[in-house]
């Protein structure tokens, strides 16, 4: 799929890798939504890209994706502005052990709702043109580690969930290309939330063992991550790939042992 003229939604756009993709997608000349729940973080993201891409290519709307009727909404929104919807990528996300019943609302049934919502507006099922979803999971679903037990199984469920949602795109003709895309650690203030009790509650005992992973496998940057998610946009090729990002490997997939008839 070339970018240029297509119309994409990012949730978890105003900062960190959301912000890095949706820089990205301007360059190459398409139409964004930012939907995040941080209303100064978009709105200054949305006034500097403005500046950069001009007016008018750039929608922000204040929403928390575990609100499913706002969330609706703010697809909708993006499909009466643009006209169409061709690019969704579920970015939004937290690291909250000690809320841990939030952080699955926001990182994974917010990743189901979005899909599904996405499904709605580019699926040949309903009538529409087909288009691309991405779903973030992350490397903490291949390298678990002891401090982050329900981070980690959100984004196992979003690896399942993508996957299976991939062959039902086959099987059902959506004309939909559905991955999920698992980073190493990315330089984002996400990574502080490490040192803090509010966020890793008991398990902030361990956060020498996660700087010490952190050390041993390096941090990517936002813009790397971009440039994964934008080879997922444009390789028609790609369909239910699991798409890993790290120091030591770069872009690459993760290979499934064939499943036994
Ligand atoms: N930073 C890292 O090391 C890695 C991050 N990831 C994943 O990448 C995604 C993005 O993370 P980062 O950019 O690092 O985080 P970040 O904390 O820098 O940015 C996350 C963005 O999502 C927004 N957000 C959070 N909860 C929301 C909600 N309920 N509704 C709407 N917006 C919400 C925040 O306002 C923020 O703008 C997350 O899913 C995270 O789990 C995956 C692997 C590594
Ligand atoms: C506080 C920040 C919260 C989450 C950040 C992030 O989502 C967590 C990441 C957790 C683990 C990252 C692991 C990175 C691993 C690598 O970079 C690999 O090079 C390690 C080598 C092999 C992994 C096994 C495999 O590839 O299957």
């Amino acid at each position: 799929m070339a970018v240029n003229g297509k119309v994409a939604l990012v949730t978890g756009g105003a900062q960190g890798i959301g912000r890095a993709v949706v820089r990205t997608l301007l360059q190459n000349s398409a139409k964004v939504t930012v939907v995040d729940m941080n209303k100064d973080s978009g709105e200054g993201s949305k006034t500097e890209l403005d500046k950069e891409f001009g007016e008018g290519n750039l929608a922000f709307i204040q929403c928390d994706v575990r609100d499913g009727a706002a969330l609706r909404d703010a697809f909708q929104k993006t499909v009466d502005k643009f006209g169409h919807l061709d690019i969704v990528i579920n970015n939004a996300g937290i690291n909250n052990e000690k809320n841990w019943e939030k952080m699955i609302e926001v990182n994974l049934t917010s990743v189901i709702k979005g899909t599904y919502l996405a499904l709605e507006h580019m699926s040949k099922e309903h009538g529409k043109q087909g288009g691309t979803i991405i779903n973030v999971s992350s490397m903490a679903a291949f390298l678990h580690s002891p401090h982050q037990p329900v981070y980690t199984a959100t984004k196992h469920g979003v690896i399942g969930f993508t996957r299976v949602m991939a062959d039902a795109s086959i099987r059902g003709d959506y004309g939909v290309r559905i991955n999920a895309l698992c980073p190493g650690f990315v330089d984002t203030p996400l990574l502080q939330s490490v040192e803090l009790e509010d966020n890793m509650g008991k398990f902030v005992k361990f956060k020498d063992d996660f700087k010490h992973s952190m050390n041993k496998f390096g941090v990517l940057q936002p813009s790397f991550i971009a440039e994964g998610m934008m080879r997922l946009v444009t390789d028609s090729g790609l369909n239910g790939a699991v798409m890993k990002i790290t120091c030591s490997k770069g872009i690459h997939f993760h290979t499934y042992e064939p499943m036994s008839v």
